[in-house]
């Protein structure tokens, strides 16, 4: 496999960082994960401006342009033959002496890996996910904002460890004021008498491009869709739940914490989110 490292597309053994690097010994970085569909890069644009967003909110001056990042993408999927897979860009600080200082850090490093992605087996989404809540709360915005899809993401990985002890995939993730926030790498979504509800990013959540393309989907159906606060209480007692995220793309959640979500069955909104996503990837976003 290519591997795109500053500048340079290397065979993946040759793929090397310097133990020095700030986004490995500190998490100094940011990071997008994009799905490509048919040679058709899905949102591109949407994910390099969230990446700017990241990479200005941790004061990381990025020396590439929007046009030689999209390149670097493109060119990391053709040397790979890759028309459908997932993408993870990186943008760490780089190599710099000890301590923590950004400012030691002259160089940052860009990556890029374009690889086969693993998907939920077929059945999560025709029998739908039971899902539980678990203790380990999303990060307060104003100790490190969810908003920002940096290298840090210990706060999820410690809620997947909870979800998996608990036996479950994924997992919803309260924020301190116990509102429901998002899941471990999805944000999250329910159909409540006809109408479509997903917290609002203030909630504690990263503004997930497949969110906002729900919410596209839904002005295309005709689907009521509004941000409103959820509580756990508001998801056992929805008519439907879904997640939403490029790895997860939308997948139905039919159980939380023991108790049914609706019939228990993916429901018709769900489905009908689903089929228009499903076409939508393969319009929207960069040809390769
Ligand atoms: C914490 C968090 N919240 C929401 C999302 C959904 O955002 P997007 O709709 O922009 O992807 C994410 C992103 N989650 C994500 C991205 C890429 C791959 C995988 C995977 O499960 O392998 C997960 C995420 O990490």
């Amino acid at each position: 496999m290519k591997v795109y490292l500053d500048g340079q597309l290397v065979e993946e053994a040759d793929a090397k960082i310097s133990v020095l690097d700030h986004g490995l010994l500190y998490g100094d970085g940011i990071f997008e994960g994009i799905r490509i569909y048919d040679s058709n890069i899905f949102r591109l644009d949407e994910h390099l401006e969230r990446f700017e967003y990241s990479a200005k909110a941790i004061l990381l001056k990025m020396p590439w342009t929007r046009e030689e990042i999209s390149e670097a993408v493109c060119a990391t999927c053709r040397a790979n033959g890759l028309k459908d897979g997932y993408i993870r860009l990186v943008a760490t600080r780089g190599k710099g002496d000890l301590g923590l200082s950004p400012w030691l850090c002259p160089v940052p490093s860009l990556i890029v890996i374009a690889d086969k992605i693993k998907l939920y087996p077929p059945e999560h989404y025709e029998k739908g996910l039971a899902i539980v809540t678990v203790p380990t709360r999303r990060m307060n915005p104003a100790a490190l904002s969810p908003a920002i899809k940096s290298l840090n993401y210990l706060n999820n990985i410690l809620a997947k460890i909870e979800a998996q002890q608990f036996g479950a995939l994924e997992a919803i993730m309260l924020n301190d004021q116990g509102m429901v926030a998002e899941c471990t790498g999805d944000n999250v979504f329910i159909v409540h008498k006809g109408k479509i509800y997903t917290p609002s990013a203030q909630q504690g959540a990263l503004k997930g491009i497949t969110r906002d393309t729900i919410f596209d989907i839904a002005a295309d159906l005709g689907l009521p869709i509004a941000e409103h606060d959820l509580t756990r209480y508001d998801i056992w007692n929805a008519d439907e739940c879904f997640l939403t995220g490029t790895g997860a793309e939308v997948i139905p959640v039919v159980k939380l914490d023991g108790r049914e979500i609706g019939s228990g069955q993916p429901g018709p909104i769900f489905k009908q989110v689903l089929e228009a996503f499903r076409i939508r990837v393969r319009q929207e976003g960069t040809r390769l």
